[in-house]
């Protein structure tokens, strides 16, 4: 047998994998990595979570992944520059966190990356008869692994998009294999740039498991605080606070096709930008309306579209535990909207189960590396939600 396989083969029979999950999301602020110490699989999976940092996205990284991100129109030669530029990165990054945790190389078994996603389009994005649903993560793996020593699964969206689906949300995989309680119906809400949430039955049944992007979370509040106050995001809600909702801008904004489309339905900033809320204003003749209520209303935006959402899964009348994670989950005003939508919603963090709201998407995708190498593909039994497992191969050598 190869060495590489053969490697790969003992790891995959360790009693305890640790394994490094990596996610820069929609956000931009920077690269979670989270080192996970995994044992068993599907619903027998147990992660320790040992380490965990952000490392923040210099402004330079930041400025060079803006000029592709969530563009239609882009220099090809920079997306072809910014694909190894990326992995490189992350590896020192990775690198370095190592040293700072006094945790050798060779002492982890995996590196799971997500990648930086630079353009998500499904079907309901992009509406053309002749393409399929698409999605792009740059970042290589194959120079993670090189510049780490450490084999690396990457790309893990392509084969969810190959197998039916649009390449998202994934976590929907690790939540139920990591969160399901017998007996409790759970609902995971992750609310980073954009917002999504995992549905997890009581009866364990795969089948009963839902999941979907509800909209924004962050990503509208993050680009009008920029825009309009210079700060990266509207740090606990200080500019919204002040402000007032406007009823007729919120309509508008309200009103697009994404919100009517069958779940499970994904989205990302190619759609919830700038642009899409200036048109709003225009629509709704509030384009002299106050950078505070301006920001009033992009959150009450997000918080109405995540609370719909959540309405249509659950049961009118009934207490359900929410575990929220992601940066969303720090702003005490967007929660506090969605708790008034839905009283009956008892909100926690998913720290109360042991992973920290910040490090959560990271630990998904360690635990979807632990399933590709260990583990059988769950039937969820929807269109949307493919049987599969994913991530693709890199071998140091
Ligand atoms: N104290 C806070 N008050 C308000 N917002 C906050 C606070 N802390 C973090 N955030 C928000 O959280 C965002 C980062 O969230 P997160 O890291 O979950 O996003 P992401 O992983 O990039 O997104 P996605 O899950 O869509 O890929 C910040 O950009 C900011 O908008
Ligand atoms: C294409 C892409 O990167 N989508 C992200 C993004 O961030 C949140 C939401 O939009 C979700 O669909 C997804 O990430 C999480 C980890 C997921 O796939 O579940």
């Amino acid at each position: 047998m190869n060495r590489n396989l053969q490697h790969l083969f003992a790891i995959a029979e360790k009693p305890v994998r640790r394994i490094i999950g990596l996610m820069s999301g929609t956000s931009l602020d920077g690269l979670d990595v989270a080192l996970c110490a995994i044992s068993g699989s599907g619903m027998d999976t147990q992660v320790k979570l040992e380490y965990f940092d952000t490392v923040p996205y210099p402004l330079e990284v930041k400025e060079e992944v803006r000029r592709i991100f969530a563009k239609e129109t882009i220099s090809f030669q920079q997306l072809c520059l910014l694909n190894p530029w990326i992995a490189s990165l992350h590896a020192q990054w990775i690198l370095a966190c190592l040293e700072k945790w006094g945790v050798k190389p060779e002492e982890v078994d995996l590196i799971a990356s997500h990648g930086q996603t630079v353009y998500h389009s499904p079907k309901i994005l992009h509406k053309l008869e002749t393409f399929p649903n698409a999605t792009l993560q740059i970042g290589d793996g194959d120079h993670i692994a090189v510049r780490t020593g450490i084999i690396t699964l990457s790309d893990f969206r392509q084969k969810h998009i190959a197998a039916g689906g649009e390449g998202a949300p994934l976590a929907l995989y690790g939540d139920y294999c990591l969160f399901s309680k017998k007996d409790e119906d759970r609902v995971m809400l992750n609310m980073g740039g954009i917002a999504n949430f995992t549905f997890l039955p009581g009866s364990l049944d795969a089948e009963g498991v839902f999941v979907t992007d509800t909209g924004p979370g962050n990503t509208l509040l993050d680009a009008f605080a920029r825009k309009y106050f210079q700060a990266e995001y509207d740090n606990d809600a200080a500019f919204a606070k002040q402000g007032t909702v406007s009823e007729a801008l919120l309509a508008a904004l309200k009103d697009n096709s994404f919100f009517k489309e069958p779940f499970p339905r994904t989205t990302g900033p190619e759609l919830f930008s700038i642009r899409y809320v200036e048109q709003a204003q225009e629509r709704s003749g509030t384009t002299d309306l106050g950078a505070y209520d301006v920001m009033a209303t992009l959150t009450r935006f997000s918080a109405d579209t995540i609370a719909d959402a959540l309405k249509s899964v659950l049961q009118a009348g009934k207490d359900y535990a929410v575990y929220v994670s992601g940066g969303g989950a720090h702003n005490p005003l967007l929660v506090g909207l969605i708790k008034e939508q839905l009283p009956r919603l008892n909100i926690r963090t998913t720290g109360e189960l042991g992973i920290a709201g910040d490090a959560k998407e990271a630990v998904l995708f360690a635990i979807l590396a632990n399933e590709a190498i260990c583990g059988e593909k769950i039937d969820f039994g929807k269109p949307g939600m493919p049987a599969i497992t994913m991530g693709k191969l890199s071998f140091p050598a």
